[in-house]
């Protein structure tokens, strides 16, 4: 008792030298979801009434996926998840993880006897079926900052010792500044590990906790049988640590199949078998396995065949009828850790925010390409327009120019924040993967996106104001350009927070670009610079009180006009006396910076709340 009591200490302070025995019995699991297709005039028919599958499905209200399921897994043993693509593998092993987000679940899982508890996540380690990594980051980093958010209690130096045995177990000590590599966002690609080290990584973010339970969606899909097999003897290696090793798996050849120390084998939903001798069991229903037949093929070919017969759920029911007579009475009697003692700690937000900044901030740097093309298009285009404006005057003959230059700003800095799409939208699988971890919080992970966009922005803004006001000789003194400087920062801000939004909504790049240059458009034309804002149509009207561009560009317009004298041509009429007759054509008469940039602040703060909402709820995978 005292050294189980030792071992749960041990695994309290987070650094376990030793796994704690894990042993996992689920029973009766079912699964559920909404039937999407499921149409309500049909309420009637929820009773299959054809023989069509189709139509069948359509006439229910809910898909069962997992019917009934029960199994073992014993205390550092290699399970291998066996069944025909679609069965329900990566569904049952989604609901042992505590990872699944829609549906309904029933049932009992029971780790070393007692209910699945919070804790269970200190201990337990999933490794999704595609590797979510980022391209730039090295092997070492990556492991590190799943140890940084992972290991909370744990000294700097313990965790760097951490990621040294993680490398030496996952074979990877002498690739540890190896960068993963692969497709950056914007079409780059950078050389790194191959598509079997990428999934050692995977394996090695795993493993920093030292779990005591690992689950595996197909980790040797898409790698050469020599590298599936290197791959599945790094499990095995670890098995003999006393690692519970769980791990689904297609067709995996005689040497990956010896591995295994159990198996489980699923049909349509349903557990055809759990224990080590499936070929017996096979043998006993009638299937004999022909010689020089691989037993992994043999087993496919015969759960494919059985699911394919009439009376498969029969033959399921048996199966289970003998595992809860047999397998699960002598289970239920074993002395294990009580693991619902285990208490599971995150890092603070603070903290996170500090890491994953810490991870944008070395990505950012290494993958500057994308940050010079934004600010060499922002110098380019200034300079282009601000060059095709010239430099103007306070004249009459200038003055509609520099309402222009002014209006094409803003123009500018609505639109630039398109760029950021394909960026976000590639980092969202990792985060998506990371979330469903439950690593960090999605906030601290949305700030210190902002951060960095904020920065860029700041450059960008920088850059195209200074331009615009050394070329075309706008007004000038100090004030008025850093409050111009302030005003347009904050808009271009905004217009990237929307777009954010927009790529949270519809995480799609063209439905984007659809909803997000319709917005600019209506924005540009209600900015009040094509149409002065008094001249809209009534029906009209209320468009600009919801357009931040529009208060934009009251504010620079003020900033600019303001008390601004105006020269008059004693050969041609003179419409505006001074800036704030050509204010009063625009309707800006009564506008002040102290009530323009007040605004443009808390149309920045709606962003960022929708910005956040839509990543917060809205992004969420669904599993
Ligand atoms: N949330 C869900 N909503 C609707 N259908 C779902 C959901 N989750 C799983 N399914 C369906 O349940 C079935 C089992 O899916 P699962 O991914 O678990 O199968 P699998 O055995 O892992 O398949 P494969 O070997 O091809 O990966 C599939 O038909 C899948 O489309």
């Amino acid at each position: 008792m005292i050294e189980l009591q030792e071992s749960i200490n041990h695994l309290n302070q987070s650094y376990v030298t030793n796994n704690i025995g894990v042993q996992i019995i689920f029973e009766n699991i079912s699964y559920t979801v909404k039937n999407k297709n499921y149409k309500s005039k049909n309420k009637s028919k929820d009773i299959i009434s054809n023989n069509d599958g189709v139509s069948n499905i359509k006439n229910l209200k809910e898909i069962t996926i997992l019917d009934n399921i029960s199994g073992i897994i014993q205390p550092g043993e290699m399970i291998g998840l066996f069944g025909p693509s679609g069965s329900g593998k990566s569904t049952l092993l989604d609901i042992l993880a505590k990872r699944k987000s829609t549906g309904t679940i029933s049932g009992k899982i029971l780790v070393n006897g007692k209910e699945i508890g919070d804790g269970f996540k200190k201990y337990c380690s999933y490794v999704t079926q595609e590797d979510f990594l980022l391209q730039t980051s090295t092997v070492e980093e990556t492991l590190k900052f799943h140890a940084d958010l992972r290991l909370p209690d744990m000294n700097e130096k313990d965790k760097w010792k951490r990621v040294e045995q993680v490398l030496k177990d996952i074979g990877l000590h002498e690739k540890a500044k190896s960068k993963i590599g692969g497709i950056l966002p914007g079409g780059t690609i950078l050389k790194g590990l191959s598509g079997g080290e990428k999934k050692r990584v995977s394996i090695g973010c795993a493993l920093v906790t030292n779990p005591s339970v690992l689950l595996l969606d197909e980790p040797t899909s898409g790698l050469d049988s020599v590298t599936a097999l290197s791959v599945m003897k790094t499990l095995t290696s670890l098995t003999q640590k006393g690692v519970t090793v769980v791990s689904s798996i297609h067709q995996p050849n005689i040497l990956i199949y010896s591995l295994f120390h159990q198996i489980m084998v699923i049909i349509k939903g349903r557990m055809l078998y759990n224990g080590p001798n499936v070929i017996g069991y096979f043998e006993k229903l009638g299937y004999k396995l022909p010689n020089n037949t691989n037993p992994a093929d043999f087993c496919l070919d015969t759960s494919v065949e059985i699911q394919n017969k009439e009376d498969y759920n029969e033959i399921c029911s048996q199966w289970e009828i003998e595992w809860k007579q047999s397998i699960l009475e002598q289970s239920l009697n074993q002395t294990l850790i009580n693991t619902s003692e285990i208490v599971y700690t995150n890092t603070s937000i603070f903290y996170q925010y500090k890491i994953l900044m810490k991870r944008l901030f070395t990505d950012f740097y290494r993958n500057s390409g994308a940050f010079v093309t934004r600010l060499s298009s922002g110098i380019i285009i200034g300079l282009l327009f601000s060059a095709c404006f010239g430099r103007l005057h306070p004249s009459q003959d200038d003055i509609l120019k520099i309402a222009g230059v002014i209006f094409f700003i803003l123009a500018v800095l609505a639109l630039s924040p398109f760029t950021i799409v394909s960026l976000f939208l590639s980092n969202r699988e990792i985060f998506n993967s990371e979330r469903a971890s439950k690593i960090y919080h999605p906030f601290p992970y949305y700030l210190s996106n902002i951060t960095l966009e904020a920065f860029i922005l700041f450059f960008v803004t920088l850059f195209i104001t200074t331009i615009s006001y050394c070329v075309n000789h706008l007004r000038w003194n100090f004030t008025s350009f850093i409050v111009t400087f302030v005003v347009y920062y904050f808009i271009i801000v905004c217009s990237d927070l929307l777009v954010i939004t927009l790529t949270n909504v519809t995480g799609k790049s063209d439905l984007t670009f659809i909803y997000g240059t319709s917005i600019a458009i209506i924005y540009l034309l209600f900015m009040g610079f094509l149409i002065p804002v008094n001249s809209l149509p009534k029906s009209f009207f209320w468009l600009h009180y919801i357009n931040p561009l529009h208060y934009g560009f009251a504010t620079a317009m003020v900033i600019q006009f303001k008390d601004y004298e105006l020269t008059c041509n004693p050969n041609q009429p003179c419409l505006y006396k001074n800036g704030n007759d050509f204010l009063n054509f625009y309707g800006f008469q009564d506008w002040t910076i102290q009530k323009g940039i007040p605004i443009i602040v808390l149309w920045l703060l709606f962003f960022f709340f929708c910005g956040y909402l839509a990543l917060h709820k809205l992004n969420k995978e669904k599993r």
